[in-house]
């Protein structure tokens, strides 16, 4: 019988937090698990390694620069299942639109190493698994904070903090979000060096938004615990300012942003590591988020996501 193995993961978004949570502050992330990643391997008899994907097909030897941390991913799943003899095919298919504050890479690295410990009929706990995501991301982005590693592999909202073991989060919120794409393409590795350089270059007024984006995520929390909708709209469009002011918002996404908050929006946030990529907007209800959806798209979006706000998460 041919060996196989498979595993998914899921889009992410972050609520608030992003950027600050890589220093140390508090992030709540989502998941989107309509928007899915899965890799398939299986086994082959000509002795080579495969993979095909939406940037490459062919040798995992030949893996282009782009798919490093891939390819560095891989190397470390061979070595663990001293699969050296082994050979076969992997194909990802994937529905999260890369580099737009998604989680693009962070999911295709969770459903790579669920489909090795498929393969290998093997157990895989969260600890391990975000370790070995780790070894991607970290080529991926450079300094990553593990959020979209734990958001893209869990089936909860998460409150997550930098190096400690983040908590499911149940929400209690009339809202919904639509998440919007602007259709440009935001590097998060870029976006996380830019906010670096704020610190070197405006070291007083950068720490003082990130701390600030610590304690509206912080808010956010008790305005989810609250249904304090119109609070927690605030805490958003608050958060875009810092994130703004930290250099990675971007021209789409303000002018999107206007349009969103000039029809009834709550409030406004880029989502993910920002510099184009996705935002989200809140609304009161999902016919709400219908309406502004098809104004989104007029005024110049590429595609919009609908996610209500309690429960849900798990279709
Ligand atoms: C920008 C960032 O905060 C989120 C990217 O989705 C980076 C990270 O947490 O690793």
């Amino acid at each position: 019988m041919v060996r196989k193995g498979s595993g998914t993961s899921h889009a992410k978004i972050i609520l608030i937090g992003e950027h600050s949570v890589v220093y140390g502050q508090p992030a709540i992330a989502l998941p989107l698990s309509r928007v899915t990643c899965t890799a398939t391997m299986t086994e082959t008899l000509t002795p080579v390694r495969t993979i095909d994907s939406r940037y490459f097909d062919g040798l995992i030897t030949e893996l282009p620069e782009q798919m490093a941390g891939v390819r560095k991913l891989l190397d470390r799943l061979i070595r663990y299942f001293n699969g050296e003899k082994d050979y076969w095919h992997l194909s990802i298919t994937s529905m999260l639109p890369a580099e737009r504050g998604m989680g693009s890479s962070a999911a295709t690295a969770v459903a790579i190493i669920k489909s090795f410990f498929d393969y290998y009929d093997t157990s895989l706990d969260q600890d391990l698994l975000l370790k070995l995501a780790d070894v991607e991301e970290q080529v991926t982005h450079r300094s990553p904070s593990g959020l979209d590693a734990a958001t893209v592999s869990s089936i909860q909202p998460i409150w997550y903090v930098k190096g400690k073991q983040n908590e499911s989060l149940s929400m209690n919120i009339d809202g919904t979000l639509l998440i919007v794409d602007t259709g440009v393409h935001g590097q998060t590795k870029e976006a996380i060096a830019a906010v670096k350089q704020e610190l070197e270059n405006n070291s007083t007024k950068a720490t003082k938004r990130i701390s600030h984006l610590g304690q509206l995520t912080t808010e956010t929390r008790q305005h989810l615990i609250k249904n304090e909708v119109a609070l927690l709209g605030k805490c958003l469009t608050l958060a875009q300012h810092d994130l703004s002011a930290l250099s990675v918002s971007h021209p789409s996404i303000d002018s999107l942003i206007d349009v969103a908050m000039n029809e009834g929006a709550l409030g406004a946030k880029l989502t993910g590591g920002g510099r184009g990529g996705c935002f989200l907007v809140l609304l009161p209800n999902e016919s709400a988020a219908k309406l502004l959806a098809v104004k989104m798209v007029e005024a110049g979006a590429s595609a919009t996501w609908i996610q209500p706000l309690s429960g849900g998460f798990e279709d």
